[in-house]
């Protein structure tokens, strides 16, 4: 009897395999020293490859219809470990405790979630390639413009995002409404940005200035409890003009307004 997807976990299954399959590898350049983390492996299309290819292959899977399917796929390889849980309460200490590479097709509806999680996890995490929605790629791949959002801002605090390639969404089974893409995230093995601002402090400002899309920076910062004309005066000093838009401000701008604002 073939598997029954369930919507509530965001199964859509890779069908056209071979060629997706092949360039996942590919770009994700998985090697024989590499420990994997696959979240949400599915029927195993891509652990069979991953398992090939690495050292060891740590599958998350929240479903417990696939754990037979895939404990009769690979519980023999040796380099098979899998986690049956919602990857969003994995302890990382507990149940990962090494380096690994992610290499995933994530269930979408969890991508915010999961590529927060990885950050908070980055001990243990430093490259991540994964299969997301084409519009959210192209969010957090975006240099400039209005698809920029504090999702962008968190990954290019962290690490650097990287849009490698388009999958149609006829690739998948059932199939879904939009199209998809591959990405990476590298996250910075040194903590410089953190070291120039702290998190805390950064994410603050951020938030603020995106807490109104349509708003411009002198408003939305003055919700931080900033009289309006510091915040002008401040922008003045950060050579950044009030009237833009937070979308329009490279991370690095965002960095130095920050630096203006708390000296
Ligand atoms: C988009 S499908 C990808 C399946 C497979 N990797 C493929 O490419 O064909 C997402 C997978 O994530 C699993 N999943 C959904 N929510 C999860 C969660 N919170 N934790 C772990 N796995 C989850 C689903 O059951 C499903 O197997």
């Amino acid at each position: 009897m073939s598997f029954k997807h369930k919507k509530k976990f965001g199964q859509n299954f890779l069908t056209n395999q071979g060629e997706v399959l092949k360039q996942i590898m590919e770009v994700s350049g998985v090697e024989e020293t590499d420990v994997i983390l696959e979240i949400g492996p599915g029927e195993g299309a891509l652990t069979e490859l991953l398992l090939e290819a690495s050292s060891k292959v740590n599958c998350v899977e929240i479903d417990r219809d696939l754990e037979k399917i895939l404990i009769k796929k690979f519980d023999e390889n040796p380099k098979f470990n899998l986690i049956m849980q919602d990857v969003l309460t994995v302890d990382f200490d507990k149940q990962i405790g090494e380096k690994v590479k992610v290499v995933a097709n994530i269930p979408y509806y969890i991508t915010s979630p999961i590529i927060n999680k990885l950050i908070e996890n980055r001990k243990y995490v430093d490259e991540i390639y994964i299969m997301v929605q084409k519009e959210v790629a192209e969010r957090i791949c975006a240099k400039s413009g209005k698809e920029r959002s504090t999702l962008t801002l968190a990954v290019e605090y962290f690490g650097d995002a990287e849009y490698l390639f388009t999958i149609p969404k006829e690739f998948f089974q059932p199939v879904p409404k939009v199209d998809s893409a591959f990405m990476s995230i590298k996250l910075r093995k040194d903590n410089s940005r953190i070291e120039e601002i702290p998190e805390d402090t950064f994410f603050k400002y951020v938030k603020a200035s995106f807490s109104n899309k349509r708003k411009n920076l002198i408003n939305n910062i003055s919700t931080l409890g900033i009289p309006k004309d510091i915040v002008r005066e401040k922008l003045e000093q950060a050579e950044i003009d009030g009237k833009r838009r937070a979308e329009t401000l490279s991370i690095d701008e965002f960095m130095n307004l920050i630096k203006v604002f708390e000296k």
